[in-house]
């Protein structure tokens, strides 16, 4: 790995333990806040999603709730969702699971540090470890959750808890990019069937952000736009240190209690032809208290190939397809190797 044979990156093997720092270590000094003086960052009105309305018996209140998802979708490539219908001991127990995992010592944990890309359970710090001159402010665990459901062996409820939170997570996953094809104008189950969510690859990730030093002149994570078709967000306190970019400024998202908070990753703006972009996000730090955030992304099998929808390509009417065909398993291989900013989807663009 290439961790160990560099004494100052295996020094920092986890921003968790590095508790007694006066000042921030240069390797994370990753903002200039006197240059970020001039960016911008705003409070707006994030859009919110009634999820209870989705399956309502009410149609018209079921069509409008799709006509806001697609508003949402075209307007912001987020949105907040409240009555979800996950229960809430349940989002509780996900949470403590990941803290007893984080709490467990280095040694226990380093067995999931690992470099492929595709481990069913890895254990690291930061964005792109192969990245050593850069470093983030976060640890994190990511399980592949589906088709085939993996788990540390440590806590031992991880396993019980984890299926059910990914099982509840997969059906609202689907009811959304339901509404979502709906709101395309395309019917409800047009994404799931191009894209074979039956055998869906899942990714459940929990990210940790202990209080740094100094927060002005680190990242938690940097802006980046996830490689899924849908990223869910459960936020573990009500700091808004989640920012989305929106008209070419910084909003926070703020975490409304028992709401999620749902993200277009890239999949999407491909099997959309770009009726709806991806969303560029960033996490910022805070020195009081530590943030962890539980995300759940789903994408096609690594074999499928993803390209944009036929029903909304028609070259004859100035709607020709913009991104070639690939299979999701060469983009997620080409996003871990090219960090920039939405670089990916631009290697694609025909
Ligand atoms: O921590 C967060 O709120 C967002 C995490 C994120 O963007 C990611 O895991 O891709
Ligand atoms: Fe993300």
């Amino acid at each position: 790995m290439a961790t160990s044979c560099n004494p100052l990156i295996r020094k920092y093997s986890n921003v968790k333990e590095l508790t007694d720092l006066a000042s921030l270590p240069s390797l994370f000094i990753t903002r200039n806040p006197t240059a970020e003086a001039a960016e911008i960052i705003i409070r707006k009105e994030i859009p919110v999603i009634d999820f209870s309305f989705l399956m309502s018996q009410n149609s018209g209140q079921r069509s409008r709730t799709v006509g806001d998802i697609g508003k949402a979708c075209k307007d912001w490539g987020c949105f907040t969702i409240i009555n979800h219908g996950m229960v809430e001991n349940l989002q509780t127990a996900m949470k403590d699971a990941f803290d007893e995992f984080f709490d467990l010592t280095i040694e226990e944990k380093q067995h999931y540090m690992a470099q492929e890309l595709f481990e069913p359970i890895r254990y690291g710090t930061s964005f792109n470890e192969a990245a050593v001159d850069v470093r983030y402010w976060r640890d994190y665990l990511r399980i592949i959750a589906h088709p085939v459901f993996s788990y540390p062996a440590k806590p031992l409820n991880f396993r019980k808890i984890s299926e059910e939170y990914t099982r509840n997570m997969r059906e609202i996953s689907i009811e959304l990019l339901r509404a979502i094809s709906e709101s395309l104008g395309l019917p409800e189950a047009t994404m799931e069937e191009a894209l074979q969510l039956k055998s869906c690859i899942q990714l459940l990730i929990s990210n940790l952000y202990p209080p740094c030093p100094q927060p002005e002149l680190a990242l938690g994570l940097p802006p980046h736009s996830d490689s899924s078709i849908l990223t869910i967000v459960m936020q573990s306190n009500t700091k808004a240190c989640l920012q989305v970019q929106h008209g070419g400024k910084w909003v926070p998202v703020e975490a409304i209690p028992n709401s999620f908070f749902v993200i277009l990753g890239d999949i999407m703006e491909i099997a959309s032809n770009g009726t709806y972009n991806s969303l560029l996000h960033r996490v910022v730090l805070n020195n009081e208290s530590t943030r962890m955030s539980i995300v759940s992304t789903i994408g096609p099998p690594l074999e499928a190939l993803v390209s944009p929808l036929p029903q909304l390509v028609d070259s004859i009417r100035n709607r020709p397809a913009l991104f070639r065909e690939t299979t999701y398993k060469e983009y997620v291989q080409l996003q871990k190797q090219n960090q920039e900013e939405k670089s990916v989807l631009s290697l694609i663009k025909l």
